[in-house]
């Protein structure tokens, strides 16, 4: 079974207005409410690729009832410890560019944080468990260790997409997989990165320090993906993007629920790729259709 873990799960609220007038009143063209954190983001992506999986995490209040009745309705299956304080709103606004407000978190006690360390446990040696995102500041630094200590001693796989010292320090853990997108890579490493060869040399310093595949997404100039022998790129297919919240999500979902078909890396950059496509090209997260329609255009060369 896949497991997605998002320790910090949020509403995404999607507001686009024509243009932002910071101190007067603005009115909004459009709104929408998404269920989200980068975890939930994954699972409803494998879902849409057949993959069944179960999104665990800490939900609360209002604002979790919401994220696990969307969850619900497209059939996910859910087992989040729930919290006492309210699961937090991040605003997403579009106004020609994309302006992103992402919440703190809920504040979670020892007790619920305790709850989440036993469910992961409990897994078993052919379970992936993917762990996504953000931290709440009250879990503290170091939890997604302990939860990669909890899969390790189960004997499960993990990957893990987030940044800074908890991405490092998971290395060593040997993860199946990390994503950074050239960004995140180049603050990684206190460095500015241009070209191709530079994202490499900085891509393979995760390989040496443990990960098994890396894959580098660079928005509308595709991938790379780093493997014990050989580099990647992907093209990414054109198209007129609309949303690109989720899009990295979509790549680790379109990766992981292909290569656990087939263990092969490259048909799952592929669908890895489309699938981050077929979400810049849509308003919500990618759809199979989409994601289908996208795989032939996405040209893999070896570097
Ligand atoms: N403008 C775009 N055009 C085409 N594909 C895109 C675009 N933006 C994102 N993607 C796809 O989504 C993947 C992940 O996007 P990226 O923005 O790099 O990730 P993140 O959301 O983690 O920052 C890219 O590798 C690409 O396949
Ligand atoms: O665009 P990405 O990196 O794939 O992730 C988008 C998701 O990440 C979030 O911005 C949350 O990120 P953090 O957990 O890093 O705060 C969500 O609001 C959104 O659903």
């Amino acid at each position: 079974m896949i497991y997605t873990v998002t320790l910090n799960p949020s509403i995404d609220y999607i507001v686009e207005v024509e243009d932002v007038k910071l101190g007067g009143l603005n009115r909004m063209k459009r709104d929408l409410k998404l269920p989200g954190g980068k975890g939930i983001n994954v699972s409803r992506v494998l879902k849409q690729l057949g993959a069944e999986n179960t999104a665990i995490g800490f939900l609360g209040g209002f604002t979790g009832r919401f994220i696990e009745d969307k969850l619900r309705e497209d059939c996910i299956q859910t087992d989040f410890v729930t919290v006492q304080d309210d699961t937090r709103i991040n605003i997403k606004l579009k106004h020609g560019d994309e302006t992103e407000i992402n919440g703190l978190g809920p504040d979670i006690s020892r007790e619920e944080a305790d709850a989440l360390l036993r469910k992961l446990s409990e897994l078993h040696e052919d379970d992936i468990v993917i762990l996504s995102g953000s931290i709440p500041p009250s879990l503290g630094g170091d939890f997604y260790e302990r939860l990669i200590g909890s899969c390790r001693q189960a004997g499960a796989e993990f990957v893990i997409d987030t940044t800074g010292e908890a991405l490092m320090k998971a290395l060593v853990h040997k993860p199946l997989l990390v994503k950074p997108n050239h960004h995140e890579l180049a603050e990684l490493f206190d460095v500015d990165l241009h070209t191709r060869e530079e994202i490499t040399t900085y891509g393979r310093k995760l390989l040496e320090a443990g990960a098994r595949n890396v894959l580098i997404s660079m928005a509308g100039e595709g991938a790379l993906l780093i493997t014990a022998d050989k580099v990647y790129h992907a093209t990414a297919p054109k198209g007129t993007v609309k949303n690109s919240v989720g899009a990295g999500d979509s790549m680790i979902a379109g990766f992981v629920g292909t290569y656990v078909l087939n263990s092969d890396p490259l048909e799952a950059f592929r669908t890895g790729v489309a699938s981050g496509s077929a979400t810049a090209f849509s308003d919500d997260l990618a759809e199979r259709s989409l994601i289908e329609q996208l795989q032939p255009q996405v040209q893999i060369s070896e570097c």
